[in-house]
């Protein structure tokens, strides 16, 4: 008997087994990649989502601390296939609800119908299907989280690889994957670590000679304060963005962006560079793009299956950004230059 129940916008209840206890509400998203669940359940751009895993079979390489993104868990809810217990495991001891033993699949099929949606989830011996429909009834639609940087961003600066040789970075932490900065001071940079909201005193204090907007959840149009900070560097430094990264430099120099269907999420996102025509396999988890990049970024890289921006660059102002994931993690390594790129624009 299911004692488990994800609940999906227009009341559809799928019954599910517990495998770790409590009740979730948030976007239903999916992720297609068939390794890196540590990675994915450790990125922050989850934060305020139900991660469905379309791979039928999670944690068969254990839990290792090593490959986590962050310090916690920030999907609300997990959902797969199934799921071995080292999994079902940590995620109880972070408080974090997951289901298995439902099918995926019509899951991913629903919501590549239907587009992106709401859900409700609740596991465990005491739970009903009304519980996961009264979490589903007060679920926030994505953009409605107006402070989420807060949850997720840094409170105070964190400086790494402090006297190295490279460039100075001031990472703006809307919700940063570890292997950005790792990404980073590997090729000697040292960077800071701001939180989201950080003031352009903030960050001039340690003159910076490239401004960095990493990834983060929800919609970019909610980090105004990062946006203010592109508008005060633009020209002056060179600046570089990480999917929301990208939005945020776009909507911040005349561009905009909106909410996809369903968006591009997995490892295998085809990504084609205008100017070399040369196509490379990207890792991709966003539900907004960039609708229209404004006059100051050209699109320079576009995903084959839709064609939208990938890529935004502006040479004589010294701009790159991704809306995939070059850092890879989980994923592959084929834009790990980027980093390289964007350094070398500081010629530091
Ligand atoms: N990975 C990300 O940075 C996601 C960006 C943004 N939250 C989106 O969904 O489009």
């Amino acid at each position: 008997m299911a004692d488990a129940y994800v609940a999906l916008e227009g009341d559809r209840v799928i019954e599910a087994r517990a495998r770790a206890p409590g009740t979730a509400r948030g976007e239903l998203v999916f992720t297609t990649a068939y390794t890196g669940y540590e990675e994915s359940l450790t990125d922050p751009s989850y934060e305020e989502q139900v991660l469905t895993f379309s791979y039928p079979l999670i944690g068969n390489y254990g839990v290792r601390e090593e490959r986590f993104e962050s310090d916690r868990v920030h999907p609300r809810a997990a959902v797969a296939r199934e799921m071995t217990d080292d999994v079902a495991e940590w995620l109880e001891s972070e408080g974090v609800p997951a289901v298995d033993h439902l099918d995926t699949r019509d899951i991913v099929t629903e919501i590549r119908d239907e587009g992106a949606m709401k859900c409700g989830v609740a596991a465990g011996p005491d739970v009903s299907e009304q519980d996961a429909l009264d979490e589903l009834h007060e679920c926030k639609h994505m953009s409605d989280h107006t402070d989420i940087g807060a949850q997720v961003s840094v409170d105070d600066v964190e400086s790494y690889n402090e006297g190295g040789d490279g460039a100075t970075v001031a990472l703006v932490d809307c919700g940063a994957k570890g292997s950005i900065v790792d990404s980073l001071v590997e090729r000697d940079a040292t960077v800071h670590v701001f939180p989201y909201d950080a003031s352009e005193d903030d960050v001039a204090a340690v003159d910076p000679d490239l401004l960095f907007i990493s990834n983060g959840p929800g919609d970019p149009q909610n980090f105004e304060q990062a946006g203010e900070l592109v508008e005060t560097y633009v020209g002056d430094v060179p600046l570089a963005g990480i999917c929301l990264g990208q939005q945020v430099v776009a909507n911040a120099l005349g561009g905009e962006t909106e909410k996809m269907e369903f968006g591009h999420r997995g490892v295998n996102q085809p990504v084609r560079d205008l100017r070399t025509n040369q196509v490379v396999m990207t890792t991709q988890n966003h539900g907004y793009t960039v609708a229209d990049p404004g006059e100051k970024l050209d699109v320079t890289q576009i995903n084959v299956n839709d064609d939208t921006p990938e890529g935004l660059e502006n040479d004589d102002l010294d701009i790159i950004t991704r809306q995939y994931h070059p850092e890879a993690n989980p994923g592959p390594h084929d834009s790990l230059g980027f980093f390289d790129d964007v350094l070398a624009m500081t010629g530091e």
